[in-house]
């Protein structure tokens, strides 16, 4: 049975003696110190040559000699051990189904001679809205220590349009100076809302990286608009895609209404409905009454008070927010927004109906005050217009940081040119940018040692805080097992957190992380996204992400704030090219390659084979355990259905007592009260359903 792998061996490979089995891996170990050190060699002899070929476009186009193609081809052979198995994310899937393929993907004619006509390249034409956003400032986050004397445009006191119980909160919260998409989206919401009637507000998109503050972009102004309101009804509606996003949001949200009196309420599956009902709303004298201001919340749990709570009216709504948006217009949560609408149709006529042209006056009096202003965030903005045309934007307008392509030819002032192709091309730019402060390198290694790599990175560079992402829940389940085999007792441990585990179980697992009561964390991508743990010094992608969105959310979650962070991502000679091609098609560089320290991978070579020999056998028993378990339930279900005639007497007695003995009953004690004989016999009427 393989612990990360395709098994390609039956079970006698893997029967060889363990000291066959270590030398197997010592003896791969030592090839790669050989490969390594040849390439070192080469590398220098061909310094000159290799710079010339760095500024080609880094991807699998570039020329290869018959050597390099040589080499790959053995390095392809190499044995395709520690491939990752099939991702179970549903995540993977959702992506992958919002892929927006570059601008620029071609289709095949049909019927045409291919070979004769080169293949038309088709060019995405976006709407203008989209092909033209309000460039953010994309500069690096300064953070606060950084920040020059008061002259910092950026500090509270320079933002004339934030009221003093804002600032007060935000004094609270420990934030000084605003960032760039906050100095950006903040002011013009409140300048949207502040046009007299019947003029409505733009709604507005905002794509900004991991990190840069998209939150407190949203929070500030709802709050602010909301903080002299008279009667507490639900004008504000946050919908994020998970319960532990949720509750981030609703915590930042907590904290900017303290020194109001308006009312937030979390509604996530963490809580009780019942409970969630209490908090939401009170029935006095016959009438509901609305109990808060903002909620925040999953679509799913929406859904549920949407049907179950009397009272939970949306009719006064007047911001919906959408974080995490391209995650949300995925298929799975599409009926929210079905449920949403309907619900509210009857109370407020067509609440997402909102039409992208602009209205007469007749329309815009009539609709004032009843279509609540939409807002959307993410760091991977969907560019389809057909998803986010489910919204039905009123007159969208996006906000986006400027993305500097990497200079993909050798022009003078590349990126300038290159970015005004794209504006003349009307392309979505920004769509995947990564915070500046962010470094992304990468480190090659078999498939089979991978584990090993991992923890010789932990084991040399000494991290303290960091998070490895694999492609599927099991692979994070083994991959913790393995690495805790090889710390020595003790030191600091390595948790996992994915599917396989309790909400619970994850809420403590995420707490410890933050009180840094862990040293790392193993985790499937159900954290990747807007999870905010301060201080993460290193994100590894174990596996290589599937999808480009994924790989934008995993690296987000360090680098954070204006705070500096690096990305590694483990590869195997059979992962580089798709890796390559994943980020070329976006732009983006590679980074830099890092080797591990083969001393500490033998040294540990031995321990890892322990590891994977107790792992094998642990998986073997739970194995064992469940086809017992399915084969007793199987015999079970089928007594159930079994022909009567086949019946025998206990199985009969069995089926109308519902008593199934198939365990032999641990003898009773021998107690001085006997029980009289005629109770354990079946009495008249049992005895004659069981004759019929
Ligand atoms: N003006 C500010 N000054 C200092 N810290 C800030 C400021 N704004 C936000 N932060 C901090 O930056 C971190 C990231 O903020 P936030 O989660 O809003 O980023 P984000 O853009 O939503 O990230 P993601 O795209 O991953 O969801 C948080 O810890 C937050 O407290």
């Amino acid at each position: 049975m393989e612990l990360f792998t395709v098994n390609r061996y039956t079970e006698e490979d893997f029967k060889t003696k363990p000291a066959e089995a270590e030398d197997q891996i010592l003896e791969k170990l030592l090839q790669k110190a050989e490969k390594r050190k040849r390439k070192q060699k080469k590398d220098k002899v061909e310094e000159p040559s290799q710079e010339s070929a760095e500024h080609q476009t880094i991807n699998e186009d570039v020329p290869q000699t018959l050597e390099t193609r040589k080499r790959r081809q053995k390095d392809d052979n190499a044995d395709s051990a520690f491939q990752e198995p099939e991702s179970d994310q549903p995540l993977e899937q959702q992506e992958a189904a919002d892929s927006d393929k570059p601008a620029d993907a071609s289709f095949e004619v049909i019927g045409e001679d291919v070979g004769a006509t080169k293949r038309q390249k088709v060019e995405m034409v976006l709407p203008s809205w989209l092909a033209h956003p309000t460039i953010i400032p994309g500069d690096s986050l300064k953070r606060d220590e950084d920040a020059t004397a008061d002259t910092d445009e950026a500090a509270l006191k320079n933002q004339p349009y934030l009221d003093k119980p804002t600032r007060d909160a935000l004094k609270q919260m420990k934030i000084k100076r605003l960032f760039p998409v906050q100095r950006s989206v903040i002011p013009w919401i409140l300048d949207a809302h502040s046009k007299p009637a019947p003029f409505r507000p733009r709604d507005i998109c905002v794509s900004a990286p991991t990190g840069s503050g998209k939150t407190l972009a949203f929070a500030i102004p709802i709050v602010q608009l909301l903080m002299n309101r008279v009667k507490c009804k639900v004008r504000a509606l946050v919908v994020l895609p998970v319960a532990e996003l949720a509750m981030q949001v609703y915590k930042v949200i907590a904290s900017l209404c303290n020194k109001t009196e308006l009312e937030v309420c979390l509604l996530s599956k963490q809580h009780r409905l019942e409970a969630e009902q209490e908090a939401l709303v009170e029935l006095y004298k016959g009438e509901y009454y609305s109990k808060v201001d903002i909620v925040v919340t999953t679509p799913g749990r929406l859904v549920d008070h949407l049907h179950a709570t009397k009272g939970f009216c949306l009719k006064e709504l007047k911001f919906l927010v959408i974080d995490e948006a391209d995650r949300i217009m995925d298929a799975v949560f599409q009926n929210w927004l079905y449920h949403l609408d309907s619900h509210v149709r009857d109370t407020a006529d067509q609440l997402l109906a909102g039409r992208t042209a602009p209205l007469c006056l007749a329309e815009l009096r009539e609709s004032y005050g009843k279509k609540p202003h939409k807002m959307l965030f993410s760091a991977t903005l969907s560019q389809d217009p057909e998803k986010l045309q489910n919204l039905r934007l009123f007159q969208p307008k996006l906000f986006t940081t400027v993305l500097i392509p990497a200079p993909t030819t050798l022009e003078p002032n590349a990126s300038a040119l290159v970015s005004t192709q794209t504006e003349e091309r009307g392309q979505f730019i920004g769509k995947y940018t990564t915070p500046a402060e962010l470094t992304e390198q990468y480190c090659i290694t078999e498939p089979r040692l991978k584990p090993l790599t991992l923890f010789a990175l932990i084991k040399q560079n000494n991290w303290q805080r960091f998070l490895c992402f694999t492609n599927s829940n099991d692979t994070s389940t083994r991959l913790a097992f393995v690495l805790s085999q090889l710390k020595e007792k003790g030191e600091d441990t390595i948790a996992e957190l994915s599917a396989n585990l309790s909400a619970a179980k994850r809420r403590a697992t995420l707490d410890a992380l933050m009180r840094g009561k862990l040293q790392g964390i193993i985790c499937s991508d159900a954290l990747a996204r807007g999870i905010d743990v301060s201080n993460i010094d290193i994100v590894v992608s174990y596996d290589v992400p599937r999808h480009i969105k994924t790989y934008i959310h995993r690296v987000g979650r360090t680098a954070r704030a204006g705070r500096p962070g690096t990305a590694i991502t483990l590869l195997t000679p059979k992962d580089q090219p798709q890796f390559r091609k994943m980020l070329s098609e976006v732009g983006k560089p590679v980074g830099e390659e890092i080797t591990v320290d083969t001393e500490v991978e033998t040294g540990y070579a031995h321990l890892y084979h322990t590891a994977l020999e107790t792992l094998r056998k642990t998986l073997e028993a739970t194995k064992k355990r469940e086809i017992v378990s399915k084969t007793r339930n199987t015999q079970a279900a089928a007594k159930l259905h079994k022909d009567p005639s086949q019946l025998t007497l206990m199985e009969k007695l069995q089926q109308v007592t519902g008593v199934h003995t198939s365990k032999p009953k641990p003898k009773e004690p021998k107690s001085h009260l006997k029980m009289p004989k005629n109770k354990l016999k079946p009495n008249a009427s049992q005895r004659k359903i069981v004759e019929e």
